[in-house]
């Protein structure tokens, strides 16, 4: 087993044994149920042969076909790959969705490639992975460098494989093809919903405005940012690969999406009193009540990145921003952590609309989108709170006690050694 999923199946036991669930129960959910490994060979531009790697994980299908993203990424690999699958399999279970978990991803750097390279990858990726795919199988969604356009072609691509229409094989495509309106803004909106759910249990109190710093302004941070902005809260900085913009007195967002969509980057922005700097880093520093991390896995790593935040709670809206080592220097300095597989559960959330959209043949109106996602996320917070009181722990442990629990009554119901032990 890679190392990272072992750290992050650490969590996993820790709740298990909080919860006293059944060992041999919870021992189904240490190995991926399978995980191919493909060359995915294209021809590029100038007629020359390129072989990418890439994986595809199926790792628990307790609760249903196996949902997941498809990442481009030069960093991609195995150990990778099967983490997220894992963390997705925690993610559907929490959020109460039909959906075991998934990932996939070919070692790629998207910028390296032509449009054309890219349609070739897709269609590729696909071709080499479409035996274990499919709607009640598993059902692909975008994720990093991976978007509308990659799902048109993907889903084209398996059709054509499969000798029949199937817009629900992939979500996150385009609205033209079968994709949810609502999409796009769900895993940022999702996660401020989330946040306002559990502000209390995160020492934010109930009511009033936070300041907030923010780790990436992408499309889940962006959107994030929107939704907390209208809500009253303050964005007092914000970074992306450029650099940070912070203003103590808040930045305008609308105008930070504009000048990041003219310029291309957030350092672009003078309104204000605002201060810019080189330095992505800058933003951890940022005295603030929330630290939101919409950008990259693994930045606080250890006991010393966690001594170093200058904020009351974290928000984590990428996956695995904080890694284990960290967990238990963040709760003796006192920082509360709104954990992934909550706080941008939204994304798969309205992927779950997308795949029963395509299964009824019937779209969705925008209210019932908005409603589902609101209420799903309000669902999982309220579960979590519930396990926090009664156990008496932090938020993540909580978070994955709830999901143990669904996916443990789930493997049980096929019988367990108190059934087998009586024949
Ligand atoms: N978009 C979704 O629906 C969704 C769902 C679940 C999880 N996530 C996770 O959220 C994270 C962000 O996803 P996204 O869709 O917004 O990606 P994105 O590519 O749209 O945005 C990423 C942002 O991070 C910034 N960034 C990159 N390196 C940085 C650095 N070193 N310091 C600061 N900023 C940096 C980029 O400039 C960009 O603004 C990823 O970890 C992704 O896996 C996204």
């Amino acid at each position: 087993m890679g190392e990272l999923l072992e750290a992050a199946q650490e969590r996993m036991t820790r709740a298990a044994e909080m919860v006293g669930l059944d060992k041999e129960v919870v021992s189904h959910l240490l190995n991926p149920i399978e995980t191919l490994s493909a060359s995915v060979n294209i021809r590029r531009d100038d007629g020359s042969a390129l072989a990418l790697k890439g994986w595809r994980c199926r790792y628990n299908s307790a609760l249903g076909p196996t949902k997941g993203g498809i990442r481009f990424h030069p960093s991609v690999h195995l150990d990778e790959v099967e983490t997220l699958a894992f963390l997705m399999t925690m993610k559907c279970a929490l959020m109460g969705l039909p959906f075991g978990g998934g990932k996939g991803g070919v070692e790629v750097d998207a910028h390296d490639l032509s449009t054309m390279e890219k349609e070739r990858v897709a269609r590729g990726y696909v071709r080499a992975m479409a035996k274990i795919l499919g709607p009640d199988r598993d059902v692909p969604a975008p994720d990093v460098a991976t978007g509308e356009r990659e799902m048109a072609w993907m889903v084209s691509e398996y059709s054509e494989i499969a000798g029949s229409i199937q817009p629900h094989a992939f979500t996150g495509k385009p609205v033209s093809l079968g994709g949810m309106p609502g999409r796009t803004p769900a895993t940022g909106r999702g996660a401020h919903i989330a946040l306002e759910e559990m502000r209390d249990l995160a020492g934010l109190g109930e009511d009033g405005g936070l300041t907030i710093a923010l780790q990436g302004f992408g499309n889940a941070g962006l959107w994030f940012a929107r939704a907390a902005a209208d809500a009253g809260h303050t964005i007092v900085a914000v970074t992306d690969s450029s650099g940070t913009v912070s203003d103590p007195d808040g930045l305008d967002i609308e105008a930070l999406v504009q000048v990041k969509e003219e310029k291309g980057k957030v350092t672009a922005y003078d309104g204000g009193d605002a201060q810019s700097s080189d330095d992505p880093e800058e933003v951890l520093a940022t005295e603030c009540d929330v630290l939101v991390f919409a950008a990259l896995g693994g930045v606080i790593a250890d006991a010393e990145d966690a001594k170093a935040l200058q904020c009351k709670a974290i928000v984590e809206l990428a996956n695995r921003p904080v890694l284990p080592a960290a967990d238990k220097a963040l709760q003796d300095v006192g920082v509360e952590v709104v954990p992934d597989i909550l706080a941008n559960g939204g994304g798969v959330t309205i992927s779950h609309a997308e795949w029963v959209q395509g299964r009824q043949g019937i779209d969705w109106n925008s209210d019932d989108v908005d409603d589902y996602l609101e209420d799903t996320i309000a669902q999982a917070s309220e579960n979590v709170r519930e396990v926090m009181q009664e156990c008496d722990t932090d938020m993540r442990t909580a978070a994955y006690a709830v999901a143990l629990r669904r996916l443990c009554a789930a493997i049980s119901a096929h019988g367990t050694r108190a059934d087998f032990g009586k024949s």
